[in-house]
């Protein structure tokens, strides 16, 4: 039995192959009708979609995979699913990569856990050791931060490469991409100070996203205990299928 499972983002996507629960192969592709014709060659018995682009887009993938005889299950966020509530009234508006995110960070992590994806937007979900939503932030990605600047300014331009770096910036690649990156780990300490106030205990860590590794490397020693996991939306929507199947989320 050959799953394919995709994790469709605002700047890549992310598959992988699974049979019968085990990992096959994977990685990161586009999604013109080329690297979906490569997709479906692999000829999957299942297709699932943990997806966040546009209803346009959407539609096209259906399209180019029924040329292929393949019919995408989309999975979106519910109320309640491997034991997270969602702290949405109305968890179909949550971005289903945060709920995926979630179901997977959760699992590994049972005690609590702030799950980062730093991805086009960077988000930050806080899960309650009992599974509860806590709430979460959104806030623009790495690129959308500096594209954002010297996109609505006159002359906060550069294009010398930044140094990847907390300091305080002496030429404008510097400060614009160091302001980016220090918004990031800010945000992501902050979050973690949110939590600790709010249930007692220092939370476990666990990012993903493009981003992720450079976070963490930036967190220095804050980020000691922290995990990166590569492909946790995919882990959680792994986690969902199984739901669906035993007739749970
Ligand atoms: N080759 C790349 N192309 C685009 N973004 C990249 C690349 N490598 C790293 N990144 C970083 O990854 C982020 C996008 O992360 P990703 O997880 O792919 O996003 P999404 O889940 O939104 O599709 C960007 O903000 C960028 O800083
Ligand atoms: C916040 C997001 C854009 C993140 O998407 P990504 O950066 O991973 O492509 C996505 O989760 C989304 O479209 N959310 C809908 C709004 C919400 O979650 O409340
Ligand atoms: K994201």
């Amino acid at each position: 039995m050959l799953s394919l499972q995709l994790d469709v983002g605002n700047t890549a996507t992310k598959w992988r192959l699974m049979d019968r629960g085990r990992r096959v192969n994977g990685g990161r592709c586009s999604l013109d009708a080329e690297s979906l014709d490569r997709l479906a060659s692999l000829s999957p018995d299942e297709l699932w979609v943990a997806s966040v682009a546009s209803d346009q887009v959407e539609a096209q993938l259906c399209r180019d995979f029924q040329r292929h005889g393949l019919k995408p299950e989309f999975v979106r966020a519910a109320n309640e699913c491997a034991g997270v509530r969602n702290s949405y009234a109305e968890p179909g508006k949550m971005g289903v990569d945060r709920w995926l995110a979630m179901l997977g960070a959760y699992r590994a992590h049972p005690g609590g856990v702030v799950v980062v994806d730093a991805g086009t937007a960077a988000t930050i979900d806080l899960v309650a050791p009992d599974g509860r939503h806590i709430g979460g932030y959104i806030l623009p990605g790495f690129r959308l931060m500096c594209s954002s600047l010297t996109g609505s300014t006159g002359r906060v331009r550069y294009d010398n490469a930044a140094e990847v770096s907390l300091r305080p910036g002496r030429q404008t690649a510097d400060c614009v991409e160091g302001a980016a990156w220090l918004a990031l780990v800010s945000a992501v300490s902050g979050a973690i100070e949110q939590y600790t106030v709010a249930e007692g205990v220092v939370p476990d860590v666990v990012l993903t996203g493009g981003d992720a590794q450079v976070i963490a490397g930036l967190a220095g020693s804050r980020a000691a205990g922290w995990s990166i996991v590569e492909e946790l939306v995919l882990d959680g929507l792994q986690l969902a299928v199984q739901a669906k199947g035993s007739g749970g989320g």
